[in-house]
């Protein structure tokens, strides 16, 4: 355990445990990541939605950050639901402070209900705050559209707008194309030079909640241990595909992924 790889993520907690600090952890685990959490948001939740959201103050965030980095080490984080423009500005405040590495953003704006997990006015500050130090920021094709201001309906407008996400400061883009209505996904890795694309068979499936948590926790804990960016993207890839085709189909409403899945994958 000399070299036991540590990931830290700050998120919401989802009640349901498909989702959220819940989604991520267990993922940490799955790859044999040591995981910590800094909660921003308790939200009541299950499989057919979000009953309640109740944030934490920006100064509780940033606390428990601080007290992780300092004592524990943080070899890569992630953040998830980050709610308002307080707990953002915290967030950042830290990763400067401490010069945290290898920072995963997951911007996380609504839920599959409909739920709102980030207030309108804090976009802005996600990418005027958070995206000048990150590794990797996640979005998936509602996402890209409200950070870029720009419509994407297909591949071509999804490179258009890695393009402008990294113009914004941060270091790749992974644009999750699981919202284009087709039978094959295609996710975008950019590196501010090239673009490498995964594509894959959609899943038929409902059980698809907590998709984008449980896959940017996957991408965070290959960096902790010391992959590289396309490494990271083509385990975590793999990872999410065997979560949603083996997902254990509970609850009544979009079931969670399956956190198991690595074993199958020998990761
Ligand atoms: N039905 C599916 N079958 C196979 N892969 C899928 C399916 N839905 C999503 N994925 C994959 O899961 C990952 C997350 O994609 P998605 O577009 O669902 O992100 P998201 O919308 O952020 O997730 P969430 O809905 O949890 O917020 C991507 O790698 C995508 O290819
Ligand atoms: C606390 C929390 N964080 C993130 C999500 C997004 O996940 P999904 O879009 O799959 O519902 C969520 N539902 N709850």
């Amino acid at each position: 355990m000399g070299n036991l790889a540590k990931a830290l993520t700050v998120a919401g907690s989802d009640s349901g445990g498909g989702a959220g600090i819940q989604a991520d952890l267990k993922t940490f685990h799955q790859f044999h990541v040591y995981g910590m959490s800094a909660l921003t948001a308790v939200t009541a939740q299950n499989t057919l939605g979000v009953h309640g959201v109740y944030p934490l103050p920006a100064e509780a965030v940033a606390n428990q950050m601080q007290q992780v980095i300092e004592d524990l080490g943080v070899d890569a984080m992630k953040t998830g639901m980050l709610f308002n423009v307080e707990i953002i500005e915290a967030v950042a405040e830290q990763i400067r402070q401490h010069q945290v590495k290898n920072v995963v953003v997951d911007p996380v704006m609504i839920a599959k209900g409909g739920a709102k997990l980030l207030l309108d006015e804090a976009v802005k500050a996600i990418v005027e705050k958070l995206l000048p130090y990150t590794l990797i920021v996640t979005p998936n094709l509602p996402e890209a559209e409200h950070l870029t201001g720009r419509p994407i309906r297909n591949v071509a407008e999804m490179k258009e707008a890695a393009k402008a996400i990294v113009a914004m400061g941060a270091k790749h883009v992974v644009m999750k194309g699981g919202h284009l209505p087709a039978d094959e996904i295609v996710d975008l890795l950019y590196d501010g030079e090239q673009f490498f694309t995964f594509v894959h068979q959609r899943v038929n499936t409902q059980h698809t909640h907590g998709t984008g948590c449980t896959f940017s926790a996957a991408l965070t804990a290959e960096l902790a241990k010391g992959s590289t960016v396309y490494e990271a993207m083509e385990r975590a890839n793999r990872f999410i595909i065997e979560a949603i085709a083996t997902a254990p189909g509970i609850g009544r409403g979009h079931g969670p992924t399956n956190h198991w899945a690595a074993i199958k994958l020998s990761i």
